[in-house]
Protein backbone atom coordinates (compact mmCIF):
# COMPACT_ATOMS: atom_id res chain seq x y z
CA UNK A 1 0.00 0.00 0.00
CA UNK A 2 0.99 3.37 -0.46
CA UNK A 3 1.75 5.75 1.99
CA UNK A 4 0.33 8.67 2.02
CA UNK A 5 2.51 11.85 -0.13
CA UNK A 6 5.42 9.21 -0.53
CA UNK A 7 4.10 7.14 -3.08
CA UNK A 8 6.49 4.31 -2.00
CA UNK A 9 5.63 0.84 -1.72
CA UNK A 10 5.87 -1.87 0.75
CA UNK A 11 8.63 -4.33 0.64
CA UNK A 12 8.91 -7.68 0.08
CA UNK A 13 5.97 -9.94 0.96
CA UNK A 14 5.87 -11.25 4.63
CA UNK A 15 6.38 -14.52 5.18
CA UNK A 16 3.29 -17.25 4.92
CA UNK A 17 0.68 -16.69 7.67
CA UNK A 18 -2.26 -16.64 7.98
CA UNK A 19 -5.99 -16.62 7.70
CA UNK A 20 -8.97 -18.75 6.55
CA UNK A 21 -11.46 -18.46 4.43
CA UNK A 22 -13.86 -21.31 4.29
CA UNK A 23 -14.42 -23.71 1.87
CA UNK A 24 -15.98 -21.64 -1.44
CA UNK A 25 -19.74 -22.65 -1.34
CA UNK A 26 -21.15 -24.81 -4.35
CA UNK A 27 -23.96 -23.30 -6.46
CA UNK A 28 -26.62 -23.36 -6.16
CA UNK A 29 -27.00 -21.13 -3.07
CA UNK A 30 -23.19 -20.36 -3.24
CA UNK A 31 -23.01 -19.24 0.93
CA UNK A 32 -20.23 -21.11 2.34
CA UNK A 33 -21.30 -21.97 5.72
CA UNK A 34 -19.37 -19.74 8.27
CA UNK A 35 -16.16 -21.63 9.51
CA UNK A 36 -16.42 -24.25 11.75
CA UNK A 37 -19.80 -25.13 13.33
CA UNK A 38 -19.31 -22.27 16.48
CA UNK A 39 -20.92 -19.67 17.60
CA UNK A 40 -18.75 -17.14 17.03
CA UNK A 41 -18.56 -17.85 13.38
CA UNK A 42 -19.59 -14.41 12.79
CA UNK A 43 -15.86 -12.81 14.03
CA UNK A 44 -14.31 -16.07 13.12
CA UNK A 45 -11.50 -15.82 9.85
CA UNK A 46 -12.83 -15.54 7.12
CA UNK A 47 -13.43 -19.25 5.92
CA UNK A 48 -10.83 -20.92 8.14
CA UNK A 49 -11.29 -24.24 8.98
CA UNK A 50 -10.78 -25.00 12.23
CA UNK A 51 -12.10 -28.21 11.75
CA UNK A 52 -10.56 -29.20 7.92
CA UNK A 53 -6.99 -30.06 9.52
CA UNK A 54 -4.14 -30.13 7.58
CA UNK A 55 -4.85 -30.79 4.04
CA UNK A 56 -1.94 -30.50 2.23
CA UNK A 57 -1.25 -27.52 -0.07
CA UNK A 58 -1.21 -27.90 -3.48
CA UNK A 59 1.31 -26.16 -5.59
CA UNK A 60 0.11 -24.04 -8.19
CA UNK A 61 1.85 -23.32 -11.45
CA UNK A 62 5.56 -22.17 -11.40
CA UNK A 63 5.59 -17.46 -11.78
CA UNK A 64 1.60 -17.19 -10.84
CA UNK A 65 1.78 -15.23 -7.82
CA UNK A 66 -0.98 -13.91 -5.50
CA UNK A 67 -4.72 -13.72 -5.30
CA UNK A 68 -6.51 -13.00 -8.84
CA UNK A 69 -10.18 -13.10 -10.25
CA UNK A 70 -10.16 -13.59 -13.51
CA UNK A 71 -13.71 -12.85 -15.22
CA UNK A 72 -15.67 -13.82 -12.24
CA UNK A 73 -19.11 -13.48 -11.70
CA UNK A 74 -21.88 -14.21 -9.21
CA UNK A 75 -25.60 -14.37 -9.93
CA UNK A 76 -27.94 -14.37 -6.65
CA UNK A 77 -31.26 -14.65 -7.08
CA UNK A 78 -31.39 -14.10 -10.51
CA UNK A 79 -29.44 -11.52 -10.57
CA UNK A 80 -26.32 -11.31 -12.14
CA UNK A 81 -24.16 -9.12 -9.04
CA UNK A 82 -21.18 -9.37 -10.27
CA UNK A 83 -20.54 -9.79 -13.77
CA UNK A 84 -17.03 -10.64 -15.16
CA UNK A 85 -15.11 -8.59 -13.28
CA UNK A 86 -10.89 -9.32 -13.44
CA UNK A 87 -8.78 -8.07 -10.65
CA UNK A 88 -5.11 -8.78 -10.00
CA UNK A 89 -3.30 -6.94 -7.50
CA UNK A 90 0.45 -7.02 -7.68
CA UNK A 91 2.31 -8.29 -5.06
CA UNK A 92 2.47 -5.93 -2.26
CA UNK A 93 -0.09 -3.01 -3.30
CA UNK A 94 -3.00 -1.73 -2.32
CA UNK A 95 -6.07 -2.38 -5.00
CA UNK A 96 -9.06 0.09 -4.15
CA UNK A 97 -13.08 -1.38 -4.78
CA UNK A 98 -15.41 1.96 -5.55
CA UNK A 99 -18.75 2.11 -6.58
CA UNK A 100 -22.10 3.02 -5.18
CA UNK A 101 -24.14 1.12 -2.93
CA UNK A 102 -24.87 -2.19 -4.06
CA UNK A 103 -22.24 -2.41 -7.19
CA UNK A 104 -20.81 -5.26 -6.23
CA UNK A 105 -18.00 -4.57 -3.93
CA UNK A 106 -18.20 -6.54 -0.64
CA UNK A 107 -19.31 -9.50 -3.12
CA UNK A 108 -16.11 -9.45 -4.89
CA UNK A 109 -14.29 -9.50 -1.68
CA UNK A 110 -16.47 -12.81 -1.05
CA UNK A 111 -15.39 -14.13 -3.43
CA UNK A 112 -12.04 -13.31 -3.59
CA UNK A 113 -11.87 -14.92 -0.11
CA UNK A 114 -13.50 -18.12 -1.17
CA UNK A 115 -16.98 -16.93 1.28
CA UNK A 116 -18.83 -17.12 -2.22
CA UNK A 117 -18.22 -19.89 -5.01
CA UNK A 118 -18.20 -17.83 -8.87
CA UNK A 119 -20.81 -18.46 -10.85
CA UNK A 120 -18.45 -17.43 -13.48
CA UNK A 121 -14.84 -17.46 -13.92
CA UNK A 122 -12.49 -18.54 -11.34
CA UNK A 123 -10.24 -16.82 -8.42
CA UNK A 124 -6.87 -18.36 -8.24
CA UNK A 125 -3.97 -18.23 -5.23
CA UNK A 126 -0.78 -19.04 -6.62
CA UNK A 127 -2.43 -19.68 -10.18
CA UNK A 128 -4.59 -22.75 -8.36
CA UNK A 129 -8.27 -22.12 -7.87
CA UNK A 130 -9.15 -21.57 -4.46
CA UNK A 131 -11.13 -24.83 -4.27
CA UNK A 132 -7.94 -26.78 -5.39
CA UNK A 133 -5.79 -24.65 -2.84
CA UNK A 134 -8.01 -25.95 -0.09
CA UNK A 135 -9.82 -23.56 2.64
CA UNK A 136 -6.76 -24.26 5.83
CA UNK A 137 -3.88 -23.09 3.07
CA UNK A 138 -6.34 -20.29 1.94
CA UNK A 139 -7.12 -19.30 5.57
CA UNK A 140 -2.98 -18.70 6.07
CA UNK A 141 -2.57 -16.83 3.09
CA UNK A 142 -5.27 -14.89 2.87
CA UNK A 143 -6.86 -12.38 5.48
CA UNK A 144 -10.81 -10.63 5.11
CA UNK A 145 -12.38 -8.74 7.70
CA UNK A 146 -16.25 -7.90 6.78
CA UNK A 147 -18.43 -4.86 7.41
CA UNK A 148 -20.63 -6.36 10.19
CA UNK A 149 -19.01 -9.25 12.56
CA UNK A 150 -21.41 -10.70 15.18
CA UNK A 151 -21.22 -13.18 17.72
CA UNK A 152 -23.69 -14.56 20.09
CA UNK A 153 -20.82 -15.72 22.43
CA UNK A 154 -18.81 -14.24 25.34
CA UNK A 155 -15.74 -13.60 24.10
CA UNK A 156 -13.23 -11.18 25.23
CA UNK A 157 -11.39 -8.70 22.63
CA UNK A 158 -7.72 -11.37 23.19
CA UNK A 159 -10.21 -14.57 22.20
CA UNK A 160 -11.64 -12.58 18.99
CA UNK A 161 -7.53 -11.61 17.92
CA UNK A 162 -6.62 -15.52 18.88
CA UNK A 163 -9.00 -16.47 16.33
CA UNK A 164 -6.78 -15.40 13.79
CA UNK A 165 -4.62 -18.08 14.95
CA UNK A 166 -6.97 -20.91 14.25
CA UNK A 167 -5.29 -21.61 10.65
CA UNK A 168 -1.94 -21.73 11.91
CA UNK A 169 -2.64 -24.27 14.57
CA UNK A 170 -3.21 -27.97 14.51
CA UNK A 171 -6.66 -29.13 15.46
CA UNK A 172 -7.16 -28.78 18.91
CA UNK A 173 -3.71 -27.95 19.92
CA UNK A 174 -3.09 -25.42 22.82
CA UNK A 175 -1.74 -21.82 21.28
CA UNK A 176 1.84 -21.65 20.76
CA UNK A 177 4.31 -19.02 22.16
CA UNK A 178 4.29 -17.74 18.65
CA UNK A 179 0.76 -17.87 18.56
CA UNK A 180 0.66 -15.39 21.88
CA UNK A 181 3.54 -13.11 20.54
CA UNK A 182 1.01 -12.84 17.12
CA UNK A 183 -1.83 -11.89 19.37
CA UNK A 184 0.47 -9.57 21.50
CA UNK A 185 1.43 -7.80 18.43
CA UNK A 186 -1.84 -7.45 16.60
CA UNK A 187 -3.10 -5.95 20.06
CA UNK A 188 -0.37 -3.58 19.85
CA UNK A 189 -0.44 -2.21 16.61
CA UNK A 190 -4.10 -1.47 17.11
CA UNK A 191 -3.89 0.22 20.01
CA UNK A 192 -6.33 -2.27 21.43
CA UNK A 193 -3.18 -3.46 24.14
CA UNK A 194 -5.42 -2.07 27.40
CA UNK A 195 -8.97 -3.84 25.58
CA UNK A 196 -7.46 -7.21 25.64
CA UNK A 197 -9.65 -8.36 28.19
CA UNK A 198 -12.88 -6.58 27.39
CA UNK A 199 -15.65 -8.43 26.55
CA UNK A 200 -16.19 -8.24 22.68
CA UNK A 201 -19.91 -7.15 23.25
CA UNK A 202 -19.13 -3.95 25.06
CA UNK A 203 -17.05 -2.60 22.49
CA UNK A 204 -17.99 0.30 20.58
CA UNK A 205 -18.63 -0.11 16.72
CA UNK A 206 -14.93 1.36 16.07
CA UNK A 207 -13.14 -0.59 18.85
CA UNK A 208 -15.23 -3.96 17.14
CA UNK A 209 -13.76 -2.71 13.92
CA UNK A 210 -10.14 -2.48 14.96
CA UNK A 211 -10.47 -5.77 16.47
CA UNK A 212 -11.34 -7.30 13.58
CA UNK A 213 -8.23 -5.30 11.79
CA UNK A 214 -6.49 -7.32 14.96
CA UNK A 215 -7.69 -10.45 14.43
CA UNK A 216 -6.67 -10.38 10.24
CA UNK A 217 -3.42 -8.98 11.54
CA UNK A 218 -2.77 -12.05 14.00
CA UNK A 219 -3.60 -14.42 11.02
CA UNK A 220 -0.47 -12.79 9.38
CA UNK A 221 -1.71 -12.80 6.04
CA UNK A 222 0.17 -12.15 2.71
CA UNK A 223 -3.44 -11.36 1.27
CA UNK A 224 -5.53 -8.94 3.25
CA UNK A 225 -9.12 -8.33 1.88
CA UNK A 226 -10.96 -5.26 3.79
CA UNK A 227 -14.26 -4.41 3.22
CA UNK A 228 -15.29 -0.45 4.27
CA UNK A 229 -13.23 -0.84 7.29
CA UNK A 230 -13.00 2.49 7.95
CA UNK A 231 -17.11 2.80 8.63
CA UNK A 232 -17.53 3.06 12.57
CA UNK A 233 -14.04 4.64 12.65
CA UNK A 234 -12.96 8.89 13.89
CA UNK A 235 -10.79 10.63 11.74
CA UNK A 236 -7.74 10.03 13.46
CA UNK A 237 -8.25 6.53 13.63
CA UNK A 238 -9.44 6.06 9.74
CA UNK A 239 -6.08 7.68 9.20
CA UNK A 240 -3.75 5.39 11.45
CA UNK A 241 -5.95 2.29 10.71
CA UNK A 242 -5.19 2.93 6.97
CA UNK A 243 -1.26 3.93 8.04
CA UNK A 244 -1.01 0.59 9.59
CA UNK A 245 -2.12 -1.31 6.74
CA UNK A 246 -0.02 0.89 4.57
CA UNK A 247 3.08 -0.26 6.57
CA UNK A 248 2.39 -3.88 6.11
CA UNK A 249 4.39 -5.86 3.71
CA UNK A 250 1.23 -7.64 2.51
CA UNK A 251 -1.60 -7.38 -1.57
CA UNK A 252 -4.32 -5.27 0.17
CA UNK A 253 -7.49 -5.28 -1.65
CA UNK A 254 -9.92 -2.23 0.03
CA UNK A 255 -13.75 -1.48 -0.14
CA UNK A 256 -14.11 2.11 0.14
CA UNK A 257 -16.32 4.83 -0.03
CA UNK A 258 -14.07 7.67 0.66
CA UNK A 259 -12.91 8.84 -2.32
CA UNK A 260 -9.92 11.05 -1.25
CA UNK A 261 -8.80 7.93 1.74
CA UNK A 262 -9.27 6.01 -1.40
CA UNK A 263 -6.52 8.20 -3.60
CA UNK A 264 -4.38 8.95 -0.69
CA UNK A 265 -3.68 5.32 0.18
CA UNK A 266 -4.06 2.79 -3.07
CA UNK A 267 -2.31 2.65 -5.31
CA UNK A 268 -4.35 1.20 -8.30
CA UNK A 269 -8.92 1.72 -8.34
CA UNK A 270 -11.25 -0.68 -9.74
CA UNK A 271 -14.62 1.13 -9.94
CA UNK A 272 -17.66 -1.10 -9.82
CA UNK A 273 -21.03 -0.06 -11.36
CA UNK A 274 -24.09 -2.66 -11.33
CA UNK A 275 -21.62 -5.51 -10.80
CA UNK A 276 -19.16 -3.91 -13.69
CA UNK A 277 -15.80 -2.83 -13.86
CA UNK A 278 -16.23 0.49 -15.51
CA UNK A 279 -12.89 1.93 -14.60
CA UNK A 280 -9.51 0.81 -12.87
CA UNK A 281 -6.24 2.53 -13.08
CA UNK A 282 -4.21 4.63 -10.32
CA UNK A 283 -6.07 7.12 -8.22
CA UNK A 284 -5.07 10.06 -10.58
CA UNK A 285 -6.32 8.36 -13.84
CA UNK A 286 -9.34 7.42 -12.73
CA UNK A 287 -10.82 9.89 -10.02
CA UNK A 288 -11.78 11.96 -12.77
CA UNK A 289 -15.30 14.36 -12.78
CA UNK A 290 -16.91 12.61 -14.96
CA UNK A 291 -16.03 9.40 -13.97
CA UNK A 292 -17.18 10.57 -10.63
CA UNK A 293 -20.61 11.69 -12.32
CA UNK A 294 -20.90 8.52 -14.74
CA UNK A 295 -21.11 6.31 -11.48
CA UNK A 296 -22.04 8.59 -8.49
CA UNK A 297 -24.08 10.83 -10.39
CA UNK A 298 -22.30 13.69 -8.32
CA UNK A 299 -20.42 16.51 -9.78
CA UNK A 300 -17.09 17.31 -8.77
CA UNK A 301 -13.71 18.94 -8.90
CA UNK A 302 -10.29 17.29 -9.06
CA UNK A 303 -6.96 18.83 -8.27
CA UNK A 304 -3.80 17.38 -8.67
CA UNK A 305 -1.33 18.31 -5.93
CA UNK A 306 2.01 16.03 -5.10
CA UNK A 307 1.43 13.11 -4.05
CA UNK A 308 -2.13 12.39 -4.88
CA UNK A 309 -5.49 13.59 -6.24
CA UNK A 310 -8.09 15.78 -3.75
CA UNK A 311 -11.93 15.23 -4.78
CA UNK A 312 -13.89 18.00 -3.63
CA UNK A 313 -17.69 17.44 -4.25
CA UNK A 314 -19.99 20.27 -5.98
CA UNK A 315 -23.98 21.64 -4.86
CA UNK A 316 -25.90 20.39 -7.20
N1 LIG B 1 -27.74 -12.99 -0.92
C1 LIG B 1 -28.23 -12.03 -1.71
N2 LIG B 1 -29.46 -12.14 -2.26
C2 LIG B 1 -29.97 -11.19 -3.09
N3 LIG B 1 -29.27 -10.08 -3.43
C3 LIG B 1 -28.05 -9.93 -2.92
C4 LIG B 1 -27.46 -10.88 -2.05
N4 LIG B 1 -26.23 -10.43 -1.71
C5 LIG B 1 -26.08 -9.25 -2.33
N5 LIG B 1 -27.16 -8.96 -3.06
C6 LIG B 1 -27.35 -7.76 -3.88
O1 LIG B 1 -26.21 -7.63 -4.68
C7 LIG B 1 -25.89 -6.27 -4.90
C8 LIG B 1 -24.43 -6.04 -4.54
O2 LIG B 1 -24.30 -6.12 -3.12
P1 LIG B 1 -22.92 -5.80 -2.42
O3 LIG B 1 -23.15 -5.93 -0.96
O4 LIG B 1 -21.87 -6.61 -3.04
O5 LIG B 1 -22.72 -4.28 -2.83
P2 LIG B 1 -21.69 -3.21 -2.25
O6 LIG B 1 -21.08 -2.52 -3.43
O7 LIG B 1 -20.74 -3.84 -1.29
O8 LIG B 1 -22.69 -2.24 -1.49
P3 LIG B 1 -22.44 -1.22 -0.24
O9 LIG B 1 -21.55 -0.13 -0.73
O10 LIG B 1 -23.83 -0.72 0.02
O11 LIG B 1 -21.87 -2.02 0.89
C9 LIG B 1 -26.88 -5.47 -4.05
O12 LIG B 1 -27.90 -5.00 -4.90
C10 LIG B 1 -27.42 -6.50 -3.07
O13 LIG B 1 -28.74 -6.20 -2.70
Amino acid sequence: MRRPGTGARPGPVAPPGTGAPPEPAVPPEPAVPPGPGTAAAGVLPTGHGAADGGEPAEEGPAGATGLRAERVGRRTGGRLIVDGVTLAPRTGETVGLLGPNGSGKSTLLRLLAGVLAPSAGVVTLDGLPLPRVGRRATARRVAAVEQHAHTQTELTVRDVVALGRIPHRRPWSAASAADARAVALALDRTGLTDRAGQSWHTLSGGERQRAQIARALAQEPRELLLDEPTNHLDIQHQLDLLDLVAGLPVTTVIALHDLNLAAMYCDRLLVLRAGRAVAEGTPAEVLTPDLIERVYGVRAEVTHGPGHPVVRFLRR
